[in-house]
């Protein structure tokens, strides 16, 4: 049995860190483990332009704790008014990983998402001619397809239809939950990664829902049936270079996630790579955890592969519940199970 798994520092290819006393308190706890991540736009006002994610991206940095090493992969959050020049310009400057693409009214902050695909089309195509990836929460917002099949539908009125429009278009599809979005990704030869979220791995709908209605496991896309999660447990632990952590760890305070109509996301900052390792034994696929967190998404994003590594042991440990911010309490992800892998200093 191993005791010990040393890998290449792992990167988180969607996190949300948020903004001010928020920030300034779940960052640490990215930066701990993961060297790199691709940070979400969906603050309130959204990152646009570039010279918002410059500044974004300033503040960060300045609340990067001392003697911390950590590097924020910049996007930008499309919307109608998107100017494709301003998106080559940051593109160009080294400023920007990606374009983050928000269906209107899906999810946590997309007001101003896109509505009209032909008003972004001039930037897809920008996008497409400079090789910039195009994220994408894949869910489509019509009020009569069900909840749980939002992603699905997404693939069929939206995504493929843009694949075939813009074949050049280099796509992510965010935080996947679906078998569908696994084959879907598995069908394309090139250009379309995934990205799949810790949490996802370890509960499906029953673990909101049976028992009374646990709010810390409500996120979007909502978790589907057991045999999605079986389907994304699969598509993780396969070494398969499409598919790629991205945490999606997205803090709200306890209050706004506790209440009669509460935030979606789950905060798995500060012990992602503990349940990963769990969940990857369970598999029997510890083998295959680094090209996961560490080697697939370098290789999608033609980054360089972290010098640096991390390494796990076994043995458990304990993790605090929640975290504390300035703006209030934040609840740590559950797994439901003590991970048998610790994070060795
Ligand atoms: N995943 C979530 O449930 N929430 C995210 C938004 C998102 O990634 O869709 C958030 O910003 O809170
Ligand atoms: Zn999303
Ligand atoms: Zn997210």
């Amino acid at each position: 049995m191993t005791d010990s798994l040393t890998i290449h520092r792992p990167d988180d290819w969607h996190l949300h860190l948020r903004d001010g006393a928020m920030l300034e308190a779940v960052l640490p706890e990215t930066a701990r483990h993961f060297a790199r991540a691709i940070i979400m736009p969906n603050l309130v006002p959204p990152v646009v332009t570039g010279a918002q994610a410059a500044a974004y991206r300033d503040r960060i940095l300045a609340a990067l704790p001392e003697g911390m090493d950590f590097q924020p992969l910049m996007t930008l959050y499309l919307t109608e008014e998107t100017d494709p020049a301003d998106v080559a310009a940051a593109h160009a400057a080294g400023l920007i990983r990606a374009v983050k693409l928000y269906p209107a009214g899906a999810t946590t902050n997309s007001a101003s998402g896109v509505r009209d695909f032909n008003k972004v089309r001039p930037v897809l195509e920008q996008m497409a001619r400079i090789g910039l990836p195009l994220c994408t929460h894949g869910e489509v917002t019509d009020a009569e397809v069900d909840i749980f099949d939002r992603e699905a539908v997404f693939i069929d009125k939206v995504l493929d239809p843009l694949r075939r429009d813009l074949p050049e278009l280099r796509v992510i599809m965010e935080h996947i939950t679906t078998s569908q979005a696994a084959d879907y990704v598995r069908s394309a030869p090139a250009g379309l990664g995934a990205t799949i979220t810790t949490h996802h791995l370890v509960i499906n709908r029953n673990h909101i829902l049976v028992g009374g209605i646990k709010p810390h496991y409500y996120c979007l896309p909502v978790a589907k049936r057991a045999t999605h999660q079986k389907a994304l447990r699969q598509a993780a632990t396969s070494g398969d270079p499409r598919f790629f952590l991205g945490t999606d760890s997205a803090p709200h305070v306890d209050p706004a996630k506790e209440c009669a109509c509460g935030c979606a996301g789950c905060f798995t900052a500060t012990n992602t790579m503990p349940i990963l390792a769990h969940v990857f034994e369970q598999e029997n696929a510890l083998d295959k955890l680094e090209a996961f967190t560490s080697l697939n998404g370098a290789n999608f994003y033609r980054l360089p592969v972290n010098a640096d590594t991390l390494t796990l042991a076994r043995g458990a440990r304990d993790v605090p519940t929640k975290i504390e911010s300035g703006d209030g309490p934040v609840t740590i992800f559950d797994p439901g199970f003590t991970p048998a892998w610790h994070v060795a200093d």
